[in-house]
């Protein structure tokens, strides 16, 4: 196919009628398949047709720059998240497209969460540090989590699960063929409906009860002080910045805090700790550094990490950038980018890409060490937390509670092999889930 301007679309893999590439993407780490069909075709764009629905993916940092940072005004958009939707996400999806409550609540987190703001939230005092859920759910609603068995900290390792387990967002089937929400509920035959229609009462409670007990904090235990109910009363008192903020658009902004940011930084941990189990020696020589660096019983929320640390986050949780959505036709490197095309930039080719990395599939620290210092200076990944106008409001929140948790961690703890009865370490076998976030296992 060709377009009035007679530049070809990027290359990809043959497709089967109607149903173009839908057959061949596999389920499960569709990245490592985009990544080996770039390098086939020898181009770092590839296009795929699901159903009629354009796809590009961008397999490098280059393309993901070039197109999502410098051309933000065409690829800024996003699809229908409609297993998100039919899951119960219905108030929440700051991340979603346009409309008013999606604009809104895009503003409000942006604000709260700047690089001066987000600090306000977070100290004072009730920000735990070992516990993601316990950070967001504090920040957003003021909950203090006591222990393991509280009932909002038991939602929110089902809403975990959720978030790991529900396929790459804008692409399962329920995205590609959003008729098929319109099926009764009991026709089961097809998997992403039934996960997003099993899963639809713990998002629905999940949105309603923090946001309950924040709004009526006294004699809960809950704190005054969080983005609810900061909002709450600026709203009643007419003094937000912005006008015609509802309660609505509140309750939203903080459930979106909680489904984008605390599973992120949680993932990003346990990825983590899956690297220093796996790499020890690695491990010894962090854990110097992070000693050195934490100085004494305080912490400096840094703005940067400290490279050492900073570096870790190479280990991606976000595997498959979040999908972005082209709104007019566009011609890339002599390719054409159809209108309405999912853009997705492929952040495993991109952290993983040989010609920028000698050995991409090493958890190496050293090669990110400057060539003054004697080392490669490897560049840091670009796009961990996204690109051009979509990036990731919270980058600020989750850099810093990353950073404090690792160095907590490698200043108080030696991650080691699980041992069998006979004494010997335990090998585990890493594996990655596929979802928006993915978890190591
Ligand atoms: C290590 C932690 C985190 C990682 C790796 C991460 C990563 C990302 C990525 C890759 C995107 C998509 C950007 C794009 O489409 O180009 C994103 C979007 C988003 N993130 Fe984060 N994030 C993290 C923490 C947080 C936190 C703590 C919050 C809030 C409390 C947050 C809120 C959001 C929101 C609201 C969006 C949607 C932005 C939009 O569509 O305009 N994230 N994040």
């Amino acid at each position: 196919r060709k377009s009035s301007t007679l530049a070809p679309l990027p290359p990809g893999p043959p497709a089967d009628p109607i149903i173009g590439h839908v057959r061949i993407i596999p389920s499960s780490r569709p990245e490592l398949s985009f990544q080996k069909w770039a390098k086939e075709y020898g181009y770092d764009v590839i296009y795929l047709n699901l159903m009629g629905q354009p796809a590009v993916i961008l397999n490098s940092a280059e393309a993901a720059v070039d197109l999502m940072d410098k051309r933000g005004a065409i690829y800024s958009d996003r699809p229908d998240f409609h297993l998100f939707e039919e899951s119960g996400w219905r108030d929440v999806l700051t991340f979603a497209n346009g409309g008013t409550p999606s604009v809104a609540n895009r503003k409000i987190l942006r604000k709260a969460l700047s690089n001066r703001s987000f600090r306000s939230l977070i100290c004072g005092g009730h920000f735990l540090r070992n516990s993601q859920a316990h950070l967001i759910l504090s920040v957003a609603h003021g909950i203090k989590i006591t222990d393991n068995n509280d009932p909002f900290l038991v939602l929110a390792e089902k809403i975990a699960w959720y978030f790991a387990h529900g396929g790459s967002p804008g692409s399962t089937l329920v995205d590609i063929l959003p008729f098929i929400r319109r099926l009764p509920w009991w026709v089961r035959i097809f998997p992403s409906l039934n996960f997003a229609r099993d899963n639809y009462p713990i998002i629905r409670q999940f949105q309603e009860a923090p946001f309950a007990a924040a709004k009526c904090p006294i004699g809960s235990g809950v704190s005054e002080i969080s983005f609810v109910r900061n909002m709450l009363e600026d709203m009643q008192l007419g003094t937000s910045e912005e006008s015609g903020i509802t309660e609505d658009d509140i309750k939203g902004a903080a459930g979106t805090m909680y489904a984008a940011g605390a599973d992120t930084t949680l993932s990003t941990l346990v990825v983590w700790v899956l690297c220093m189990v796996l790499n020890p020696e690695v491990q010894k020589k962090l854990a110097k550094k992070s000693i050195a660096s934490l100085g004494g019983t305080t912490y400096q929320i840094e703005g940067n990490c400290p490279s050492q640390i900073g570096w870790c986050t190479r280990q991606l949780v976000v595997q498959l950038g979040f999908p972005h959505k082209s709104n007019k036709d566009d011609v890339y490197k002599n390719m054409f980018i159809p209108k309405g095309s999912l853009v997705i930039a492929n952040a495993h080719a991109i952290t993983h890409d040989p010609s920028v990395y000698a050995e991409p599939d090493q958890f190496n620290p050293d090669p990110y060490i400057p060539t003054s210092e004697g080392e490669a200076g490897e560049p840091l990944p670009v796009g961990y937390f996204g690109f051009g106008r979509r990036v990731c409001p919270g980058q600020y929140l989750g850099t810093a509670s990353v950073w404090i948790s690792i160095a907590s961690m490698l200043a108080t703890f030696r991650i080691s092999k699980e041992l069998d009865k006979n004494g010997n370490e335990i090998i585990p076998t890493p594996g990655m889930t596929t979802g928006l976030e993915s978890y190591g296992s």
